[in-house]
């Protein structure tokens, strides 16, 4: 829905092409995406995560956690809704269509991402709900699929896929995706997308200004916003990392994971269908 991954012949991400919500959308039809908050003083991940989630076009996001979490997210966010989770995550409701978890959620997350995973809506696995599991992977692997997106860096990684080699970044990732069941997203200078049924890509279009704190949690939000939108795992996770990178590309020196957020409108202009008129940015 809106947006199509376009691929190069050597599986390299160009572009996403991006067609405007047809004139009858209404918010529920963008997409509603969930993201798990951190406690309270760990809050500000999870909230980058929900910002990108709405600005990449989701038509609702709303943060879940516990009261005093979500006491301190009122403070910074308008737009975003916030909702408090309860034992039996009755507040997940059947119209969510993506959730995000990990952001600066704690390493005691596992038995929340296992809950979650029951509730069968395509999720994005991030930070702290991989480290989680590092030393218990094959359970994390129990309750995955190909509708979900896990989101390591190198570190992340090798918690949880100990045997697998990073130097060639592309076979480790189509391993680990092979492996676990999920769309496997590994984060670097060059980023790699592997799923499960065999499928391989780079995102080569990034900058290394995208090294700074919290901008991993941009790009599980705009993941997360994307399959939202209705979009498959794979599909959202290779246009994800390709907005991200397009994102460092255009803002330089200076950004802030917090800026990120800034350009993502224009990023967005950038795939319009008929954007040549009015775009500036560089066609990687
Ligand atoms: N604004 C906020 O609130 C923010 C909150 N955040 C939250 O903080 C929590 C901890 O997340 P984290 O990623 O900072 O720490 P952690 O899980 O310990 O892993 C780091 C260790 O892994 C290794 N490592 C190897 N390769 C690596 C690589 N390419 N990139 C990075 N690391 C690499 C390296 O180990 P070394 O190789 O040095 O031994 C390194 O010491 C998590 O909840 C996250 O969401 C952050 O998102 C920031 C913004
Ligand atoms: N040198 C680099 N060149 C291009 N992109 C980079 C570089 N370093 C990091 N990135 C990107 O920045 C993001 C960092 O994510 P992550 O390590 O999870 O940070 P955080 O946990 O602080 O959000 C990833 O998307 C990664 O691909």
């Amino acid at each position: 829905m809106g947006f199509t991954l376009n691929l190069a012949e050597d599986r390299t991400i160009a572009r996403p092409t991006l067609v405007p919500p047809p004139s009858d959308a209404h918010k529920y039809s963008r997409g509603h995406a969930m993201v798990w908050s951190g406690p309270p003083l760990r809050t500000g991940a999870s909230r980058l995560a929900a910002q990108a989630a709405l600005a990449v076009g989701a038509g609702l996001v709303t943060i879940i956690g516990d009261r005093a979490a979500l006491a301190e997210q009122a403070a910074h966010v308008s737009a975003i809704m916030l909702r408090e989770a309860d034992d039996k995550l009755a507040c997940i409701d059947r119209r969510v269509t993506a959730l995000a978890i990990g952001p600066g959620a704690g390493v005691g997350i596992a038995d929340i991402v296992c809950a979650l995973q029951k509730r069968e809506i395509p999720m994005v696995l991030d930070a702290d709900a991989i480290t989680a599991f590092a030393g218990d992977p094959a359970r994390l692997f129990e309750h995955l699929c190909a509708n979900d997106v896990m989101t390591p860096h190198a570190g992340e990684f090798a918690r949880l896929f100990l045997d697998i080699d990073l130097a060639d970044r592309a076979a480790a990732a189509y391993t680990a995706a092979q492996r676990s069941g999920a769309v496997v997203l590994l984060k670097g200078p060059h980023t790699h997308i592997a799923a499960p049924d065999g499928r391989v890509a780079v995102n080569r279009h990034a900058s290394p200004w995208l090294a700074t704190a919290g901008s991993g949690d941009v790009l599980t939000g705009l993941i997360c916003g994307l399959m939202a939108q209705g979009i498959s795992a794979f599909d959202a996770a290779c246009m994800g990392a390709w907005l991200h990178g397009d994102i460092g590309v255009r803002a330089g020196p200076g950004l802030t994971a917090d800026k990120m957020m800034d350009h993502i409108p224009l990023v967005l202009r950038g795939c319009l269908h008929d954007a040549s008129a009015d775009d500036t940015g560089p066609r990687t």
